[in-house]
């Protein structure tokens, strides 16, 4: 599904009512889907206070709209607080001020100087909705809605956010914005609510269809997209019924070192799981018998050795073996050091099958270039930490601007890439950024990449291209995380729970 900036949505919205569509009905279309979900709501009956916060611009009128319809369905406490005054408000705003007037909406302007006694009206509702600010806001909120924002944070009152929750913006640092419980969006998910820290303020996320035509989005080119449950379904590889090991094919995992034993096993293991007929592990011989006992399912190859890491001599058995194989991920447990870098160094330019670099395999690169532009065929996957050491810098900056270090990275290497965090981003090499929307903090635990590595090798190797497969690998990663922390805790989930509950999360997929 689409993520779109707010200057996006805006242009949509334009679009569609110079196509014909009234911008009243728009409205009226957006404020009936947020009364429908606050009528949906099991912790609110016709009596519950329900109290609005209604802006000046067209995310207030949405509120207005909301009001009326509520109104209509027979809620008897609804109470309309206005940041100005109804008769100053313009077009369809202050039509929908009046349609509530002839319908008895309770309507109140905030007196800005009285605002202790307001906090205390407020906190006698059941919930809030939030109709103060939308997508129109500029720069970091501003006067009376500021003040408003900071006492419903003040409060413990559950907050439903129309649209976005008021004073969020991508663009701006500002921490001046409504912590709702639930936001409903209207037409398309915006991508200050889709990636931290905007999604932290919006609570849970419902898109409201509201019949926007597809004809009002031609004119905008958007780049930002999110997997569905059902988008990812689609993509995962087809299994046909006559297939055998070779179909589902062979997956060859470089990587391990004294010590570093269990990623190579977390990879291999997470690939199998995830379909893939075949996994093979290339090894430094001195824990060949480690994985052995690990992994019964899982083929080693033992390489020569050095202090407990591959030896450079082990190349061309290594490119030996991979010709036989559909994908190779190089990095996990690999280690680091000069003669590591040269066999890195080496596979990237030799090695045939897709590569899926990931961990030490991405700390030995010395610089873009190694990434050969001419071939797609490299998924990267640092986590923020191996993104800095890539360009030689923070982690800071690379957290505060990561898309455009993504963009920087797929232009400069045509290559694609997931930068993990809380909110993985993979950039495609045609430059569109997909936002994983699954996961949580209980995943931020040793060997989570080398299962995210596994899984991805397993759908590319039962025919999913490497972009595809990133996108997808991330959504069901995630969502093995996310069904393992609701059995068990945040606290307590390791990388091999990721693998345990991989099913379930591919069952939550195409069930
Ligand atoms: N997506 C869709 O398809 C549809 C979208 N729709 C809805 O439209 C909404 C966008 O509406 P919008 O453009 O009128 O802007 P919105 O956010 O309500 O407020 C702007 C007002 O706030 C003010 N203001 C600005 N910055 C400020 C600040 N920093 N601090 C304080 N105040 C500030 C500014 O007032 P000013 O200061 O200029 O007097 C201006 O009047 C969108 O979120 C959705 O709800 C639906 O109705 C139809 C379908
Ligand atoms: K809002």
């Amino acid at each position: 599904m689409l993520v779109l900036r707010s200057t996006e949505m805006a242009a949509v919205d334009k679009e569609a009512i110079e196509l014909g569509y009234p911008e009243i009905i728009l409205m009226e279309t957006a404020g009936r889907s947020v009364a429908r979900e606050i009528d949906t709501l099991d912790e609110l009956d016709n009596q519950s206070d329900i109290y609005f916060l209604i802006g000046g611009g067209n995310n207030g009128g949405d509120g207005l709209v909301a009001a009326r319809y509520l109104k209509e369905w027979g809620y008897k406490n609804l109470k309309v607080f206005l940041l100005k005054p109804g008769e100053n408000l313009s077009g369809i705003n202050r039509d929908n001020y009046n349609i509530c007037r002839l319908q008895d909406v309770e309507m109140e302007v905030i007196d800005s100087e009285k605002l202790n006694e307001f906090r205390k009206i407020l906190n006698n509702a059941d919930i809030i909705i939030d109709g103060l600010l939308g997508t129109g806001i500029t720069g970091d909120a501003r006067g009376l809605a500021a003040d408003l924002i900071g006492i419903v944070n003040d409060i413990s009152v559950n907050v439903l956010a129309i649209d976005i929750p008021s004073g969020l913006s991508l663009d701006f640092k500002s921490e001046t914005v409504i912590r709702a419980d639930l936001t409903v969006t209207l037409a398309d998910l915006k991508i200050a609510q889709a990636v931290y820290p905007g999604r932290y303020y919006c609570g849970e996320i419902i898109i409201a269809d509201i019949g926007m035509p597809a004809k009002a989005y031609r004119k905008i080119r958007p780049d930002y997209f999110m997997l569905s449950n059902q988008e990812a379904a689609r993509f995962l590889p087809y299994r046909t019924e006559t297939g055998h090991k070779g179909t589902f094919g062979k997956v060859l995992i470089i990587g391990g070192s004294a010590g570093m034993a269990g990623s190579v096993s977390l990879a291999g293991e997470a690939a199998l799981k995830m379909g893939a007929g075949m996994v093979t592990i290339a090894l430094p011989a001195a824990i060949e018998h480690d994985v052995n006992s690990h992994s019964r399912e899982i083929i080693t190859e033992a390489l020569p050795d050095e202090n407990g890491k591959i030896s450079l001599k082990a190349l061309d058995k290594i490119i030996n073996i991979s010709n036989k194989m559909d994908l190779v991920i190089l990095g996990p447990g690999l280690g680091q050091g000069k003669e590591i870098a040269e066999l890195v160094e080496n596979l990237l330019k030799k090695l045939k099958p897709p590569i899926i670099l990931d961990a030490d395999g991405i700390n030995t690169v010395r610089d873009l270039e190694q990434l050969d532009k001419s071939q797609k065929k490299i998924l990267l996957t640092p986590h923020p930490g191996e993104m800095a050491r890539l360009y030689d810098t923070t982690i800071p900056e690379i957290l505060e601007n990561r898309f455009d270090y993504i963009k920087d990275f797929v232009e400069k290497t045509g290559q694609a890439i997931i930068l993990k965090g809380a909110d993985s981003l993979i950039g495609l090499s045609e430059g569109e950024i997909f936002i994983n929307p699954t996961g949580n903090d209980g995943m931020a635990t040793a060997g989570s990449g080398d299962v995210l590595a596994g899984i991805a090798g397993g759908l590319v190797a039962q025919g999913l291209d490497l972009e595809k497969a990133g996108i997808v690998a991330s959504f069901i990663h995630g969502r093995a995380g996310d069904l393992a922390a609701e059995d068990k805790n945040r606290y307590s989930l390791v990388a091999g729970d990721l693998i345990v509950y991989l099913a379930e999360a591919i069952n939550s997929i195409i069930k």
